[in-house]
């Protein structure tokens, strides 16, 4: 439980999680994910990250303890809860018949439990929305329906309305899934740089490891709802890391401009 000595950034200590009978994450300690840095949540289908991340935001019923900075969130309601510590799930944003402007209007006015829907969009909230979609290169989308648009389009609208809404942490559940190469790698750039300027803690799910060794500045391993390994992707990353985990025989290779890729040989 919480020990009581002051923390900077997002932890879970001793944190339980069930569904029905399956426990999925048994007695889980994180290390802290600290502020102004990228971090990657890794591991096999079913290990339990989407299940870390939902409990972290408050999303699923939890024993242990949540800290954000040392605020137990678990003493917050919902909404100020989502307002710390976002999480943004797999799915993409619904196909809906509005456009991605009023997507990104809307999704302030949710995290402004103060405001009703019915409050008209101000002027400040339209040039901090355009400019999202600017930074994330759709803002020719701003006028386009959601239902008009592909899926990696609506997965950058979803990431600009989390962004927008302004949260001291951010849990991104696999938020590169639907993007093409140029995207998921200008995507995570754009994160890294968001996250240094504006002090966030950013915790993403990823499967793509190159990404992970390339752009992440601290990786987390979930294997079978326990933490394996955790710390600079490059010392996590190893090839016995990789067999326990992935079952895959593998290297990583480094090339001399000191750029990190796995090559797989075989899986077990
Ligand atoms: N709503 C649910 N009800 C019951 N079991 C669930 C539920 N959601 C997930 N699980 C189970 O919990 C375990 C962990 O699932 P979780 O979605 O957290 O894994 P994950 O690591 O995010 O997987 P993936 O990489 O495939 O998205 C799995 O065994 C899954 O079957």
């Amino acid at each position: 439980m919480n020990t009581g000595k002051p923390v900077s950034g997002l932890m879970a200590q001793n944190l339980t999680v069930h569904y029905g009978r399956n426990m999925v994450l048994h007695d889980l300690t994180t290390p802290c994910f600290p502020h102004g840095r990228i971090c990657a949540l890794l591991g096999p289908n079913g290990s339990g990250k989407s299940t870390l991340l939902r409990a972290m935001s408050g999303l699923l019923p939890a024993q242990g303890c949540i800290t954000l900075d040392n605020i137990q969130l678990a003493k917050l309601r919902l909404p100020e809860r989502s307002q710390h510590c976002l999480y943004l799930p797999q799915a993409l944003p619904a196909p809906v018949n509005i456009t991605a402007l009023e997507a990104m209007l809307a999704a302030k006015r949710i995290m402004s439990h103060r405001h009703s829907f019915a409050d008209a969009p101000n002027e400040e909230n339209i040039r901090v929305s355009l400019h999202l979609l600017e930074q994330f290169n759709i803002a020719h989308l701003a006028l386009r329906k959601l239902n008009e648009l592909s899926g990696g389009q609506r997965q950058l609208i979803g990431l600009a309305q989390a962004l927008g809404r302004q949260p001291h942490a951010l849990l991104l559940d696999e938020p590169l899934s639907a993007l093409d190469l140029h995207y998921q790698y200008a995507v995570t750039k754009l994160l890294t740089q968001i996250t240094r300027k504006n002090n966030l803690v950013t915790l993403m799910v990823l499967h793509d490891l190159n990404i992970a060794l390339n752009l992440c500045d601290l990786v987390c391993v979930l294997h079978k709802g326990r933490i394996i390994a955790s710390g600079p992707p490059t010392e996590v990353l190893t090839p016995d890391l990789l067999r326990t985990v992935y079952r895959v025989e593998a290297r990583v290779e480094t090339t001399p401009d000191n750029h990190h890729f796995i090559v797989i040989t075989d899986c077990i």
